[in-house]
């Protein structure tokens, strides 16, 4: 199964990343880090402003849909995000499978005065001090990935650094784990990861599970100012939307179109 081949592959590349810069060290300085800024977790912040909040995603390419964008400026399309009003930019950094790089991370970062969102398969903690060293405002933690406790402990390291985590469920049992793990954003894949299906009614269904006080975010295969819409009405905080802006030519004009209010 794909997502567990991805896993692996992510221990290996953490395994020889340790061999650079050991745990402890990464660890210590990404502490460090947190403690000299103030505590805001402006990723949360930003999907509370608007009725509806766009997470515009910088993606090269995924093993379902292979490579999306053969010509990939990453940071001018996280700045036209940024323009047309995005509320975060994600950025895939899993090397291997999505062709992402952590420096398309860090570069971004510095590029753009929204929060960055670090989109990677998070199996280890040292990952999320490494996403915290990269200035990233987020993470992802994908609940078929991560025990119960395990969960709820990677949730806690999170809450130390100041960085917000954006809990992926695709059913209602994993729904219930990352509320019970005190997740505060969860995300709702219409893809399914195992047999890639997407099934854009998936969100919308689930969306009722998920109290108020939790942000729901709607993932993938979202298309048309219709689906937008759509989700809007079930109440969704968040959208997060890759392949369609990926392969759009003016992504400022696709923002516009998806959110109603085409300006032609
Ligand atoms: O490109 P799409 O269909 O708009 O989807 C974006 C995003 O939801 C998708 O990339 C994604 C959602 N969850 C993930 C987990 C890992 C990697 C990628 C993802």
């Amino acid at each position: 199964m794909i997502l567990d081949t991805i896993a692996e592959a992510t221990a290996l590349r953490v395994t020889q990343q340790k061999k650079q810069i050991p745990p402890k060290e990464l660890e210590e300085a990404a502490i460090r880090t947190a403690k000299a800024q103030h505590h805001c977790f402006p990723f949360e912040q930003a999907l509370r402003q608007w009725d509806i909040n766009f997470i515009c995603e910088v993606k090269k390419a995924s093993p379902s849909k292979g490579i999306i964008a053969e010509d990939f400026p990453y940071v001018q399309i996280a700045r036209e995000y940024e323009q047309a009003g995005a509320a975060a930019v994600s950025v895939l950094t899993e090397p291997q499978f999505f062709l992402g790089k952590d420096e398309y991370l860090e570069e971004i970062v510095n590029a753009v005065k929204i929060p960055v969102l670090r989109k990677d398969f998070t199996i280890d903690p040292y990952q999320i001090y490494q996403s915290k060293l990269l200035g990233a405002s987020a993470v992802l933690l994908i609940c078929s990935l991560l025990e119960q406790p395990v969960l709820k402990e990677y949730l806690d390291i999170c809450q130390q650094l100041g960085l917000s985590a954006l809990v992926e469920a695709h059913d209602e049992q994993e729904i219930e784990t990352a509320a019970d793990a005190g997740a505060r954003i969860i995300g709702v894949n219409n893809r399914n990861l195992k047999t890639f299906d997407v099934d854009i009614q998936n969100s919308r269904k689930l969306r009722t599970l998920v109290p108020e006080s939790i942000i729901f975010v709607a993932e993938s295969g979202i298309r048309t100012a219709d689906d937008v819409q759509a989700l809007r009405d079930a109440g969704v905080h968040a959208v997060l939307i890759g392949e369609t802006l990926m392969r759009s030519p003016d992504k400022q004009k696709m923002l516009h179109t998806l959110r109603g209010n085409a300006y032609d």
